[in-house]
């Protein structure tokens, strides 16, 4: 045992040694220094988590225990491999992730962070009108009563590009009319998520991030399943009206409320209509942890 702790203590002082760690004196500026940080970090994950890399991550992680395993019982071949890999490494990532990674330097560039720190009266403004909680609920029980099965994403803080750009471009006005013929069977734009923004239906046929939560029910196709990914990753509200039944659903906060009447739709709706913005920041990272427990816990039992 005695061994292993010293391995580690040997492992910590070359880690400070070979990579010239700075020493930490505990100020206002390493405070602020911390938040930012955290707030980098936040980001990255989100990002990872959102895209094609999460897999690989999780990949990554794995390898790492097994090098510090190595390292723990002195394995040299296996460290002289992977000190060797290491550096090609990281430059198949930026290859294969080159797509990812120009899309998330554009959303920084795009992105109004100044604005948004400083914007705090934004959060009492309502997000849509009253005619939109009215055009939607309309929409989604007509389209439910023959059985025309629909997707729809309503986008809050946290913005959806990303999914945006699956889709293809629409930038209307909301109208029950205008949902009931995106959503018609064999047209061109029935298939896959509309995403709205405030009151406008901004892109069909988007393609959302499936939920791979094993708290949900294996009778949950992908429509379903797709209505709670993007409510993970999100603040968003989905709507869900089933082709096989005809019964509405929502989907908010990772979990999915089956065959709901038009008041809980309108309630709903009506809250996210004037909720807080920063609150739900804190709500998607707590849900986010609970999430994760329940899955632990469901892969345990
Ligand atoms: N990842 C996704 N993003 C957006 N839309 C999707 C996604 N996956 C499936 N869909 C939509 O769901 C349709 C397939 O629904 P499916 O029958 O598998 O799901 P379901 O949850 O059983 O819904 P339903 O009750 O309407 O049959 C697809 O044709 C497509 O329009």
């Amino acid at each position: 045992m005695n061994g292993i702790f010293e391995t580690l203590q040997m492992f910590n002082e070359s880690i400070h040694n070979n990579y010239n760690l700075p020493d930490i004196h505990i100020g206002p500026t390493d405070c602020v220094e911390i938040l930012i940080i955290s707030f980098l970090f936040y980001h990255v994950l989100l990002w990872i988590k959102n895209t094609r890399a999460w897999n690989l991550f999780k990949g990554i992680i794995v390898l790492l225990i097994f090098v510090l395993v190595a390292a723990i019982f002195q394995m040299n071949t296996i460290l002289w491999l992977a000190q060797n890999t290491f550096n090609v490494g990281v430059i198949a990532l930026v290859i294969i992730f080159q797509p990812e990674l120009r899309r998330a330097l554009e959303n920084l560039g795009t992105r109004n962070i100044l604005g948004n720190l400083f914007s705090l009266n934004k959060t009492d403004e309502a997000k849509f009108s009253d005619r939109t909680i009215d055009e939607l609920v309309k929409a989604s029980y007509a389209m439910g009563k023959v059985k025309t099965g629909a997707l729809i994403v309503i986008e809050d803080d946290i913005k959806l590009d990303e999914y945006i750009r699956t889709g293809i471009d629409v930038d209307a006005l909301v109208s029950s009319q205008l949902l009931i013929n995106i959503f018609e069977k064999n047209t061109p734009l029935h298939d896959g998520a509309v995403i709205m923004r405030g009151d406008r239906v901004v892109s069909a046929t988007c393609y959302l991030p499936l939920s791979d939560s094993l708290t949900l029910s294996k009778d949950l196709g992908t429509r379903h399943r797709a209505a709670v990914g993007v409510s993970e990753v999100s603040d968003s509200l989905t709507i869900v009206v089933s082709e096989e039944t005809g019964k509405v659903s929502v989907a908010m906060r990772g979990q999915i409320y089956h065959n709901v009447d038009a008041d809980f739709l309108r309630d709903k709706l009506k809250y996210m209509q004037n909720r807080n913005h920063e609150a739900t920041r804190l709500e998607l990272l707590k849900r986010r942890l609970l999430n994760a427990k329940k899955d632990t816990k469901k892969a345990d039992e």
